[in-house]
């Protein structure tokens, strides 16, 4: 049975047309640490890719089945998705930092053909129905072959799935964000279009392959013919090694988790300073809390800091440059940089397009590159694709977005909170953001968290965390509820307010607001 073709829009064609033009150019840049970097030119890639594509060509696969990846951030787990992506496979990936029982959940889900793991990862809690193997760069090994099928596909087509990312679910339950080839790549380009890659580009990728923004430093590293620095998580806790994995690599641009920078932030601001190739920065995922923004845009002051806004479902949808000095008097940033061939409304409770400053409404975007739906969920998939609020009648669906947020006079647009981040304290509607912002204001605190916590009376507490700058061992719990209560209304003001010296972080390096709801919870 002949390979399948490969049609145009296909995430593996755009990420190694590097290879023709510029094919001595280092496309993967990894150093396990304290080692001399291992570099891969896009030649060398596209070799191992050609490599992985026999090897899984001969295991019969049809287009559409998954394969899940388990891998860290690595030259040859790139191979292997691009290969997976060259025969039409959809790839799942997963890390170790993910749960046996998480990834239990997703391969229950999706029933993957192949479970692919890196040599180097050992997992034995989860149990798989079909094929397994184990990868390296110049390694393959099956353990267990997939179970025969008919082939029926013979293109691999640009509405065919290139991948399948799980979010958390709010409703706890894991949901498959199902992308596929023409969303991704018309997204790609798009962003590429824009010019914020150039081919002499490091960029170091510091978020784990579970997560879509490591697959977005992926795609514009490799999409713009630049260097791709993966950065593993072990060496983001260590400033020292971070600082120093970034400057024995020339890293030119950082993206990551605002939390990335809270370690070097924290103990050693100064190194951040030797750092001469650095370029640019870009965050996204979560606000950047603006005390610490400001600390690190003073240790790297030439340096472009990139607001990276979207959601899984699209990628992503606007890069906006923050000013650089943040001017003293601003206490947010606007998201409101569309990258090409998007475009957002707001939409008010009412169902009609918010467009006056200041008034607040539901963030919907228009796109051509949004996801295909959740995976084997058509019930979630039909409450965030839906009709165009302006006019439903040309069946055009956008993506309700679920956060919130207002234009300003001069079209800035400002994240104002999850739509679902709203809670009733005593009947009255209380956005935690906006008291996370007040307690942010407080003199001596870095960034606030709040929480609202169920009581057995049926209504609801505020608990507030806040990380000081320094340590704060005469922390005044009193004088900080004081403070509130001088700017927010009663039902505002936090029943109690911790002070701790770090935030608990999901494995996808945001603040985890889940475990402290549950602290909270426990505490009160
Ligand atoms: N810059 C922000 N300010 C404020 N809230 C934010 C922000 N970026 C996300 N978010 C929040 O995170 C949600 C999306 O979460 S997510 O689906 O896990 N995706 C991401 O976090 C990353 C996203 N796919 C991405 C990948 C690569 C580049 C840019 C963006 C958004 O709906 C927002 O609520």
């Amino acid at each position: 049975m002949a390979r399948v073709r490969e049609c145009v829009d296909n995430l593996h064609g755009l990420l190694t047309a590097p290879a023709t033009s510029v094919p001595d150019q280092v496309a993967i840049a990894e150093s396990s640490i304290g080692e001399a970097p291992a570099v891969v030119s896009y030649r060398q890639l596209v070799e191992q890719v050609e490599r992985f594509a026999v090897a899984l060509d001969a295991l019969g696969l049809d287009v559409g089945d998954r394969v899940v990846v388990e891998s860290r951030t690595s030259a040859a787990a790139i191979a292997l998705l691009l290969a997976c992506s060259a025969l039409g496979l959809p790839f799942v990936p997963v890390t170790a930092e993910v749960p046996d029982r998480r990834v239990q959940a997703i391969v229950d889900a999706v029933e993957p053909a192949l479970y692919v793991r890196d040599a180097g990862t050992d997992r034995t809690g989860v149990m798989t129905m079909d094929g397994t193997a184990r990868f390296g760069w110049n390694e393959w090994e099956v353990d267990r072959r997939p179970a025969a099928r008919v082939r029926r596909r013979r293109e691999v087509l640009a509405t065919d799935t290139a991948y399948i990312v799980f979010t958390s679910g709010t409703s706890g339950r894991p949901k498959g964000v199902v992308m596929s080839h023409r969303s991704v790549v018309t997204f790609l380009r798009a962003v590429l279009g824009d010019g914020r890659v150039l081919s002499g580009d490091r960029i170091a990728s510091t978020s784990p392959l579970h997560f879509d923004f490591a697959l977005f430093d992926i795609g514009i590293a490799l999409g713009g013919g630049a260097t791709l620095v993966p950065v593993q998580r072990e060496l983001l806790a260590s400033p020292r090694r971070f600082v120093a994995h970034l400057k024995a690599n020339r890293v030119s641009q950082v993206n990551g988790v605002p939390s990335i920078w809270r370690p070097v932030l924290r103990h050693n601001p100064e190194l951040l300073g030797g750092l001469t190739d650095l370029r640019s920065m870009l965050f996204a995922g979560e606000e950047f809390p603006l005390p610490e923004l400001r600390r690190l845009q003073s240790v790297v002051p030439g340096v472009r800091v990139v607001n990276g806004y979207g959601a899984t479902e699209s990628m992503a949808c606007s890069f906006t440059d923050v000013p650089n000095p943040l001017p003293v008097d601003a206490d947010r940033l606007s998201i409101g940089a569309l990258h090409t061939g998007a475009e957002v409304m707001l939409i008010g409770e009412d169902g009609t397009v918010v467009t006056h400053p200041g008034v607040v409404g539901e963030i919907h975007l228009r796109s051509p590159a949004l996801f295909s739906g959740y995976w084997n969920d058509p019930e979630a998939t039909a409450a965030v694709l839906v009709p165009d609020p302006v006019d439903s009648r040309h069946g055009q669906v956008v993506l309700r977005s679920g956060d919130l947020a207002c234009w300003d006079a001069e079209g800035g647009l400002y994240f104002c909170g999850r739509a679902d981040a709203q809670v009733q304290v005593r009947g009255n509607r209380v956005e935690l953001g906006e008291v996370e912002g007040t307690l942010g204001n407080l003199p001596g605190v870095d960034m606030a968290v709040v929480v609202a916590v169920a009581r057995p009376s049926g209504d609801r507490a505020l608990v507030a965390y806040v990380v000081p700058t320094r340590p704060w061992p005469d922390f005044d719990q009193a004088k900080a509820v004081e403070f509130c209560a001088r700017e927010l209304p009663a039902y505002m003001v936090p029943r109690r307010i911790d002070v701790v010296s770090e935030l608990p972080l999901t494995a996808n390096g945001k603040v985890n607001r889940e475990l402290l709801r549950r602290r909270a919870t426990a505490d009160l």
